[in-house]
């Protein structure tokens, strides 16, 4: 059933891609939980992607990992069903590569949110607008050891979001005398952004970006102390995307910030 032949007034029907992981396990108790959503296919590495179509799924929420997520994006947006993607480690590269697929189906919804988390949105709205006002700037994310990407999507975007509004605004690089450096004591440079990333036993997903002027200095910080955190996002993005073509980056895109 695509979302155009759906019946309002019935659950939509959600498939989870990788439902055995951390967050797909927590998504699927947050979809069957809600009233208005039901969990029609859970599929994990091995199961397959056919299993969507067998359960009539509309809506896929995808919290695999990124060597497989585009794969299941094709699959997806070929069969004309909308993806709420939360899995990491989109670039401008994959994303373009998702806005031609999507050229050709252009009644599909596919939103890629690097955290769900309202927080954590919140975070890197605060971030973009205190970026032009402060001559340096370090982001540090903190992360669980089972974790199999650094740095995390959240810190990678933040980044970008920053640079970009350190650029409009004129700002080089920040200043940095450091001329001898045991690798990775500096952490790495997006978009000429340094971050630095803490896997740590106990942690969930935390992030910190520090801003620093002559005599001052902001910290923000956002923390996820369990993945329920994410799932109100996940949800809100689960009953948009059946109205809501094309492609969407970040979850701001969905709330009235
Ligand atoms: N946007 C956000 O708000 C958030 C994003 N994330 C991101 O979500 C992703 C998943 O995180 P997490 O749940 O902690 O990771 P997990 O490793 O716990 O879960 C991933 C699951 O996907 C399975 N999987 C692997 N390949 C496939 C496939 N081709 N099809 C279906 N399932 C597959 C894995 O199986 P196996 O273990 O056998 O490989 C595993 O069960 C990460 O990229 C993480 O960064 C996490 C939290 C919040
Ligand atoms: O792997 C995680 O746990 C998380 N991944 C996302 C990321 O890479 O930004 C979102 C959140 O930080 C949790």
């Amino acid at each position: 059933m695509t979302v155009s032949e759906r019946t309002e007034g019935n659950p939509i029907r959600v498939g989870v891609l990788g439902a055995r992981g951390r967050m797909g396990a927590t998504v699927c108790d947050a979809v069957e939980s809600a009233a208005d959503t039901t969990v029609a296919a859970r599929i994990d590495a091995g199961d397959a992607l056919t299993g969507l179509l067998d359960g009539g799924v509309e809506v896929v929420v995808d919290f695999t990992n990124p060597d497989v997520v585009l794969e299941n994006l094709r699959f997806c947006i070929d069969h004309g069903i909308h993806v709420v993607v939360g899995t990491s480690g989109f670039d401008d590269e994959k994303l373009a590569t998702v806005t031609a697929w999507l050229h050709d189906k252009p009644s599909v919804g596919v939103l890629v949110a690097p955290n769900f988390a309202l927080g954590a949105v919140l975070l890197m709205r605060f971030a973009e607008m205190a970026a032009k006002f402060y001559e340096s700037v370090e982001v540090v994310e903190l992360h669980h050891p089972r974790k199999v990407d650094a740095p995390s999507g959240t810190a990678a975007h933040t980044a970008r979001l920053i640079a970009q509004a350190r650029a409009e605004a004129g700002l080089g690089v920040a200043p940095d005398a450091t001329t001898s450096e045991v690798a990775g004591a500096r952490g790495a440079r997006i978009d000429d952004v340094r971050v630095h990333s803490v896997r740590l036993a106990g942690l969930v997903a935390h992030q910190e970006v520090l801003f620093g002027a002559e005599g001052e200095t902001l910290t923000l910080r956002h923390d996820s102390l369990h993945r329920e955190s994410f799932m109100p996002g996940v949800l809100l993005a689960v009953r948009q995307l059946p109205t809501r073509a094309g492609l969407t980056v970040g979850l701001d895109n969905l709330l009235d910030l």
